[in-house]
């Protein structure tokens, strides 16, 4: 693939203030995020935090009450038409002739476009390859969703919105379209994909953005993201039910150890190489087999737990 206008000075995507209400409900309530060129940028929040109204007004769809909404250095909704152009919306599901063909369908999206990608290769890259003559009906629900993700780049997109890309896909259709999305990254396309998967925004995002109630409440990169707040913590994952009292006792004064949730071990206190050495000791003696263990860093899961009080998945 190769991008048609490399190197605009503008951002993809820059929000400002933005305020949008609802029946007096602030369903976004302030929020300043930017998308740079040829960035993975993960919008990750509860339900209800605001993240579909966000995309929505980048996509023109809704108009913000207050703020700035540009996309490509347009306004969405003032721009729409030469926005739309330049854009790709993967839709869930909608606008489908059930009896159309999978690679008919394609076809016609790619003849909107001045210059699309070659659909053929698309499907390769999605899997589709054997379901280019299959109507859309009969397509599983996993075919639909990747021919759709298909339909949104097939005309070449500067930018793509993705509202959960791979959410009910197998394990090996999301590698595949991971794999496209780091290839679009690559030519220098950018993505604002929502997710409620952990794996799949450490994997593909170059920023995290989580929202709750509207305001964005931690961005970074996934590592400045889960290292911020966690510095003199390591974090085990073994099986439950350990006695952390041997532990406890090996390690220095002024070190907590405890189990914080079923399988899940915090040690608190000045981290080095030789507390590592005395945790996996530790579990060695219990024959215990560690399966992760993490320092001066959480899991996503967990900033996002302690940040809004919820669940990632929804
Ligand atoms: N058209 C609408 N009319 C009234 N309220 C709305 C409308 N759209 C969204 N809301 C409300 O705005 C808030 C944010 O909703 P939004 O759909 O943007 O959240 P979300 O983060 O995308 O949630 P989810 O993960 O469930 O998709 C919610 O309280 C929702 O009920």
């Amino acid at each position: 693939m190769t991008s048609r206008t490399p190197g605009s000075a503008q951002p993809a995507v820059r929000l400002e203030g933005v305020v949008k209400t609802f029946d007096g409900v602030r369903a976004v309530d302030g929020l300043d995020l930017t998308v740079e060129r040829a960035q993975v940028v993960a919008l990750l929040g509860p339900n209800g935090a605001g993240k579909t109204t966000t995309v929505e007004m980048c996509e023109g769809f809704i108009r913000p009450d207050s703020g700035t909404v540009r996309v490509l250095g347009l306004d969405p909704v003032a721009d729409a038409g030469a926005v739309r152009a330049r854009i790709g919306v993967m839709l869930q599901g909608g606008g489908a002739y059930p009896g159309s063909r999978a690679g008919e369908m394609l076809d016609l999206v790619a003849a909107y476009s001045a210059d699309p990608l070659d659909p053929d290769w698309l499907l390769r890259s999605l899997g589709l390859e054997d379901s280019r003559r299959t109507p859309y009906r009969r397509l599983s629900g996993g075919q639909q969703q990747r021919l759709s993700l298909a339909c949104a780049l097939v005309g070449r997109p500067e930018l793509v919105f993705l509202d959960e890309p791979t959410a009910g896909l197998d394990a090996q259709a999301r590698l595949l379209v991971w794999e496209l999305i780091d290839a679009l990254r690559r030519d220098g396309v950018s993505v604002l994909l929502t997710t409620h998967l952990m794996d799949e925004a450490e994997e593909l995002a170059d920023r995290l953005v989580i929202i709750d109630h509207g305001s964005i409440v931690a961005a970074g990169t996934p590592a400045e993201v889960t290292s911020r707040g966690a510095e003199g913590q390591l974090r085990l994952t073994a099986p439950a039910g350990l006695d952390t009292g041997p532990l406890a006792r090996t390690l220095p004064d002024g070190f907590r150890v405890a189990e914080s949730g079923p399988g899940t071990y915090l040690v608190e206190g000045p981290i080095d190489p030789k507390v590592v050495a005395s945790v996996a000791s530790w579990c060695a003696d219990l024959d215990a087999l560690i399966s992760d263990i993490r320092v001066d860093q959480r899991s996503l899961e967990d900033v996002f737990l302690e940040l809004t009080g919820r669940e990632l998945r929804g």
